[in-house]
């Protein structure tokens, strides 16, 4: 059976790796730029769009630092927040979990409750307005110290009751996971959850080093993984969650084709998939885009979809009743479909 469009937005999904600031999507960053009176490098919403057109992660990160300067108040936070939260909304997301790099504010000045509370507003504000859950993952920058993302854990101690659980991003390569074992440690100790990015360019070793040194919960991306068999009968053993991203992928030129994506291979592994949006204003589209990109693809069949839906809310950072809860909104809208 082909999988339309309308089944794949109106199924019931979580996403579960998104970067709040990589949400910010040019039309927004002009206005940002006016209201704020911070100049960007470009003079149009046009010219935005033609620079992003990168060949490895750096390449993307760069551009992606200097648009969030634009961003210097809660307002302006939360107004990112909402424009994703009503597009996440659109795509079928019932429930969203966002990560935010809170170094690339407070590095030039900007207070951290500034960005906090802007997320916070705009977390309530979509549960009213659109029933969205969601929660926050506060992620450290491996470019950086670990020194550094203890100060930041500190800077997050009088919110940390809304702070479910702490990730790493940014360049993977030559920042590898044992790098912050201590922090992790720490963030652990405060009952947080924890996720890392690993093998999105970087070598198998790191998503081991993830699994065996930070203990995480979850893996962000994860394709390289399967280079190593080992390495990928641990994860199909432990049922480890992998938060895959197929535009990014695509952008990054961690892929050549969409028509390489490995998410199919993944699941014929038996290892627990997921699919998002990683970076959408950047990447060229929201988590309804990346399941038609890999669904048109890589021929992934109906029960694939659902599969993938399924373990986004089995794999989120929710506690088990409220998961449980979700997965029952998916199993009525599959009962409801002819
Ligand atoms: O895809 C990513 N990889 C690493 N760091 C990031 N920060 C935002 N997006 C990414
Ligand atoms: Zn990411």
């Amino acid at each position: 059976m082909t999988v339309t469009d309308d089944f794949i937005r109106g199924l019931p999904k979580a996403e579960l790796h998104l970067h709040i600031e990589g949400s910010l999507e040019p039309e927004l960053m002009f206005e940002l730029s006016k209201r704020n009176g911070i100049d960007i490098p470009y003079a149009s919403v046009e010219e935005v769009k033609a620079a992003y057109d990168f060949s490895r992660l750096q390449d993307f990160l760069d551009i992606y630092y200097a648009g969030a300067n634009v961003l210097q108040t809660r307002a302006d936070f939360h107004d990112m927040a909402m424009a994703y939260f009503r597009r996440a909304a659109a795509d079928g997301v019932i429930h969203a979990e966002l990560m935010f790099d809170p170094q690339t504010h407070t590095d030039r000045g900007i207070a951290f409750e500034e960005v906090i509370e802007g997320l916070l507003s705009a977390r309530k504000q979509a549960e009213e307005e659109l029933g969205m859950s969601s929660l926050l993952i506060l992620c450290f920058l491996r470019h950086l110290s670990e020194e550094a993302a203890f100060e930041t854990l500190k800077m997050a101690e009088p919110w940390i009751e809304h702070i479910t659980a702490v990730g790493l991003d940014s360049s993977e390569v030559g920042h590898p996971p044992i790098k912050f074992a201590q922090v992790f440690a720490a963030a652990k100790e405060k009952g947080l959850k924890i996720t890392a990015h690993a093998g999105e360019e970087g070598p198998p070793e790191y998503v081991w080093q993830a699994l065996d040194q930070l203990h995480v919960d979850r893996i962000d991306h994860g394709n390289r993984a399967l280079e190593d068999e080992k390495l990928t009968e641990r994860l199909g053993e432990e049922q480890m969650t992998l938060t895959v991203c197929p535009l990014s992928n695509l952008k990054l030129c961690v892929i050549d084709d969409i028509k390489d994506h490995p998410i199919d291979r993944m699941l014929e592994a038996g290892l627990k998939a997921t699919l998002n949006s990683d970076d959408p204003a950047y990447f060229g589209g929201y988590v309804g885009d990346n399941y038609r990109a890999v669904v048109d693809a890589r021929g992934l069949s109906r029960d694939d979809v659902i599969a993938l839906a399924r373990n986004s809310f089995t794999g989120s950072f929710l506690p088990a009743d409220k998961a449980a809860a979700l997965v029952a909104k998916l199993d009525a809208y599959l009962a409801a479909q002819p």
